[in-house]
């Protein structure tokens, strides 16, 4: 190999103590004002993160041992698959994602990983934003040559794939409340919104500001701007490491471009930025640092993005025509190529050519200059990955006090009254309790107060209704949101406690303003008894219920986080309750007489039949059950 080849060779990875004139050393450190964007938070620490040999694998059910009907139906008795065949059970084969993937990141740098579609991407970021987990995974990823800790993780920030926001919520109050629940509890409101305020204006998002994010049903800001709110998500928190999957999928080249810039700008304030990215344009990707391409898990090259080109070349790769350097190294790792001198016969095997030159060439050279610990600027500098107890670890203690349990509380419960109130207010759910209200006024329309059958009938139905309504209303609850949630517990913003009291809390005004509606409407229509005491215990029966059968959807939506299946279960639930309510069986045998002390719609029956027992109605009873008003 010439010099030059072997240079290009080593891909631009040469030690900072190499020789190269464009040697890729870690950058300097970052000046000192740069590094204090949010002068209220801790200084942010330069990270360096290397990882050696990363493997993930996975284990899938092959079913196709069991035979498809096609395959079934034409087989000869001799090939037909025998119940001891071994073909006929399910077998679990290991499927290798990522093997063996060696790289490192400096501060100040943008690290692009390049890949076709399924090449594994995604899962390396994962694996390095430490969201992989299991025996799958191996090798090694270190942050300044500590394992990935908690209060390193929460100095990273992971913007993933799907833009997961609030639709409803304007850029603003996006930023505003994450800076709210992020930010340390004993930093000033107005800091907090100052930080707010500088991500806005350093990711240009000042011209959206006051415009919701929007989804696919609801128009809301653009996708890159919606990117770059989930960017800027992220950097609230002056992260050091800056993790992105795809930023610039969807955008065209020009938003890619100014996209990149503001991560390039980012960078260049001393944080480590890895990004994957689809399909870079040729000015996009001479903005990158250093690239690393995957391919089917494997590394095809890791280096300097502007030496790339000139290593391929020293391995036999030369592109036929002038081409973007990204698209070249996106056909090689898919295994096509327009390449000179390489024959027909021999272009299935470009990729394994590739990972034999890769593993031979560059590969010892990146894992040397990983296990390097000269070239680690920050090594030994900072209290990150270690166990320390200073004020600002202590902040990120998993343990919260209750003043900062109530502090997220209440900052979620305003985030979620500004987020739900359209759906609180849905027009239509006040239509269906307004017209379910109507309906049953006008069915019991002057029913003779003294016709017990009916009054029971009446009583039973706002049983139903609401036992029903909230519980169905709230099981979608968690699965909606699901997403969100996930993503803001990896990032430690809150506790599940504080964010399940102020889904409820959230929920209440309108969950009794409806109820109360109903009651107004179908008590003075029906006919119940006329007297305002018993039309108030009446009311505070139905409140009571309705909080009940809320917190039993959002308990079973929490449960099964599935809003299908949560539907599903609900409906059963609420189905068994309404059998044993104790309206259609009066009786029921004594080994059954548990199954009244789990149905809420018992209760609820109950207490109603006895507000409204009217003395000497001697059909009352008759009609009532001995278990509802005797006991
Ligand atoms: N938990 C899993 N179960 C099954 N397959 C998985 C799992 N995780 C990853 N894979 C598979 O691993 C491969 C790599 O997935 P990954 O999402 O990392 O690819 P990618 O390069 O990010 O793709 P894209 O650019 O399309 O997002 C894919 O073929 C995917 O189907």
């Amino acid at each position: 190999m010439s010099t030059a080849t072997q240079k290009a060779a080593f891909g631009g990875v040469e030690t900072p103590n190499g020789d190269s004139p464009n040697s890729t050393a870690p950058p300097k450190h970052p000046p000192r004002e740069s590094r204090d964007i949010h002068p209220f938070m801790s200084p942010s620490y330069p990270i360096t993160l290397k990882f050696m040999d990363v493997g993930y694998r996975i284990k899938i059910e092959n079913k196709q041992g069991k035979g498809s009907c096609i395959k079934k139906l034409f087989a000869t008795d001799r090939e037909s698959p025998t119940p001891s065949d071994p073909r006929r059970s399910t077998v679990l084969q290991e499927r290798t994602i990522l093997n063996g993937v060696t790289g490192i990141a400096y501060p100040g740098e943008i690290l692009a990983i390049l890949g076709p579609s399924g090449s594994g991407k995604s899962t390396l970021l994962n694996a390095l934003a430490g969201r992989l987990h299991g025996h799958g995974l191996t090798g090694t990823i270190l942050a300044n040559s500590s394992k990935l800790t908690k209060p390193i993780l929460r100095r990273a920030g992971f913007v993933t794939q799907d833009d997961v926001l609030y639709p409803n919520l304007t850029v603003r109050e996006t930023l505003v409340f994450c800076a709210m629940l992020r930010l340390p509890r004993t930093l000033p409101r107005e800091a907090k919104i100052a930080a707010a305020e500088t991500a806005i204006a350093e990711l240009g998002l000042g011209k959206c500001e006051d415009t919701i994010i929007g989804n696919s049903f609801i128009r809301g800001v653009s996708g890159g701007e919606r990117k770059r709110v989930s960017i800027a998500h992220e950097m609230l928190v002056d992260p050091s490491l800056l993790l992105l999957d795809e930023p610039t999928s969807g955008l065209d080249s020009t938003s890619a471009h100014r996209l990149i810039t503001v991560l390039g700008s980012l960078a260049k304030k001393g944080k480590t930025v890895v990004t994957s990215v689809h399909q870079p344009s040729s000015r996009v990707f001479q903005m990158f640092d250093k690239v690393l391409v995957l391919s089917e898990g494997n590394c095809l090259y890791f280096g300097k993005g502007c030496e790339a080109m000139r290593y391929f070349e020293s391995v036999g790769f030369v592109p036929s025509f002038p081409m973007n350097p990204a698209d070249f190294l996106l056909d090689l790792a898919n295994g096509v190529s327009h390449i000179d001198g390489v024959s027909e016969r021999d272009k299935p095997n470009i990729r394994q050519n590739l990972i034999h030159s890769y593993n031979t060439t560059l590969a010892p050279k990146v894992k040397a200059l990983c296990m390097d610990t000269r070239n680690n600027p920050t090594k030994n500098t900072h209290p990150m990955g270690r166990s320390t107890s200073s004020s600002k670890e202590r902040r990120y203690s998993d343990r919260v006090s209750f003043l900062d349990w109530f502090n997220q509380f209440s900052i979620l419960f305003q985030r979620s009254l500004k987020e739900r109130k359209h759906e609180s207010f849905n027009t239509l759910r006040v239509f269906q309790v307004i017209a379910a209200a109507l309906l049953a006024g006008l069915m019991w329309w002057h029913s003779d107060y003294r016709n017990v059958q009916d009054r029971l009938g009446l009583l039973f139905f706002i049983s139903i209704f609401w036992g029903v309504f909230p519980s169905f209303n709230s099981v979608f609850a968690f699965p909606q949101e699901r997403a969100i949630f996930m993503k803001e517990r990896a990032s430690g913003m809150y506790t599940l406690s504080s964010y399940f009291m102020s889904r409820i809390v959230g929920d209440l005004p309108m969950e009794l303003i409806l109820p109360t509606i109903f009651l107004i409407v179908t008590y003075w229509m029906g006919g119940l008894k006329p007297d305002l005491v018993a039309f108030l215990l009446t009311w505070l029966v139905i409140l009571g219920y309705v909080l009940v059968s809320q917190g039993l959807g959002l308990a079973l939506g929490a449960a099964i986080m599935d809003a299908k299946q949560a539907s599903t279960v609900a409906a059963v639930t609420m189905l068994a309750f309404v059998l044993t309510g104790g309206y259609y069986v009066h009786k029921v045998p004594a080994c059954m007489a548990w199954i009244k002390y789990i149905s809420t719609t018992f209760y609820c029956y109950r207490l109603l039949t006895r507000i409204h027992y009217k003395e000497g109605d001697d059909d009352f009873e008759e009609k009532r059950m001995d278990q509802l008003v005797g006991e």
